[in-house]
């Protein structure tokens, strides 16, 4: 037996890498709108209502007009957006950190941002172990590849290859943080400062820790055991190689992938670590996170169709 699969959005950057993801599986029956009704919402509307499962690639508000639009159907939808991240009644789709009997029975699933996933997976972890305090004003500092932005930046770093970084969300509330703060339990709002460098795709998402001024932090020793024994499970989120040469690398050249991979780094006395999270904001950020989304509510295998 198929499924139906619906993706608004199929034209943008995420939407295609959804159907890419998505397409030859015998098991999965696409739904996808011509170029010219791809925007109507009549067609929208009856192609909710024919489908199982919908996967919003859209801008927030496109993403809230979609949910009216299925209003009345059986379809079970994804929304890759930012519109759901924190709303009541979407359960946010992080299987590893929410629990995967969550993501399989949810009607509605929130993606997570991309930046949020690297945060949100070095973090909350230990915060729920005791291991980081949850009252602790955290500090992320995060590069993006441009397809981050979608089709109207990466259409900008084509154009202006001039560009060696881009710093924004200066001044700060980045779309992100109330995420951040509120799957992690933080009582104070982490400073977020995200940037753009110029490769196509790929993350590195940090989180520096003071840990000698930090009441009741663990060991960056005991911080690596619990986040490798959390994610021991996971054929998705893995602890990264410590590098021999002292020196991490982000290759333009990295091949896409659904992965994320994470390390502790300290002092030689431990009074000072960095979390660090690697990851494609296309892949683990973004479409693979819907894919696997997808896979666990229609009880598929959870890797199914993910690049690993
Ligand atoms: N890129 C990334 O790494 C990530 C993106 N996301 C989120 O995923 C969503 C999609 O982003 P992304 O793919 O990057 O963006 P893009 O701009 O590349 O694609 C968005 C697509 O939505 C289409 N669209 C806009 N309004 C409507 C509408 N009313 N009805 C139907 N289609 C519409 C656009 O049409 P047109 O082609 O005509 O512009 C475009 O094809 C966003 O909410 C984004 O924040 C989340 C995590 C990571
Ligand atoms: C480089 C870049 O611009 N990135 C996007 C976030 C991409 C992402 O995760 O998107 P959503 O949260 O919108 O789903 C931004 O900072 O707005």
């Amino acid at each position: 037996m198929s499924i139906t699969v619906f993706i608004d959005g199929a034209a943008g950057t995420t939407g295609l890498e959804i159907a890419e993801r998505l397409a030859g599986r015998a098991e999965i029956e696409l739904l996808i709108l011509d170029d010219d009704r791809r925007k109507d919402a009549g067609a929208r509307r009856d192609a909710f209502h024919a489908a199982d499962f919908a996967v919003l690639c859209l801008p927030d508000d496109a993403a809230r007009e979609a949910v009216a639009l299925a209003e009345g159907s059986k379809v079970r939808i994804i929304d890759a957006s930012t519109a759901h991240r924190v709303a009541p009644g979407w359960v946010y789709g992080f299987p590893e950190v929410v629990g995967h009997d969550m993501v399989t029975r949810a009607q509605r699933i929130s993606n997570p941002g991309c930046y949020s996933t690297g945060f949100i997976a070095l973090v909350a972890p230990l915060v729920r172990a005791g291991l980081l305090p949850a009252d602790w004003p955290y500090t992320c500092n995060a590069v993006s590849g441009y397809s981050g932005g979608g089709k109207g930046l990466i259409e900008r770093f084509e154009d202006d290859t001039d560009i060696a970084w881009r710093g924004y969300a200066l001044q700060l509330g980045h779309k992100h943080v109330p995420e951040m703060q509120t799957r992690c339990g933080l009582a104070i709002a982490p400073v977020f400062t995200p940037a753009v460098i110029p490769a196509h795709r790929g993350m590195v998402v940090e989180v520096p820790l003071p840990l000698s001024a930090m009441d009741g932090a663990g060991t960056p020793a005991a911080m690596h055991e619990w986040l490798a024994n959390f994610y021991a499970s996971s054929p998705v989120v893995h602890m990264g190689e410590a590098p021999a040469d002292g020196e991490m690398l982000l290759r333009k050249s990295r091949e896409p992938s659904d992965r994320l991979d994470l390390h502790v780094f300290a002092s030689p006395d431990g009074s000072q670590a960095r979390l660090i999270a690697v990851l494609d904001n296309l892949g683990k950020g973004a479409s693979g996170a819907a894919v696997q989304s997808l896979n666990l509510m229609a009880g598929l295998p959870e890797t199914a169709g993910l690049r690993l």
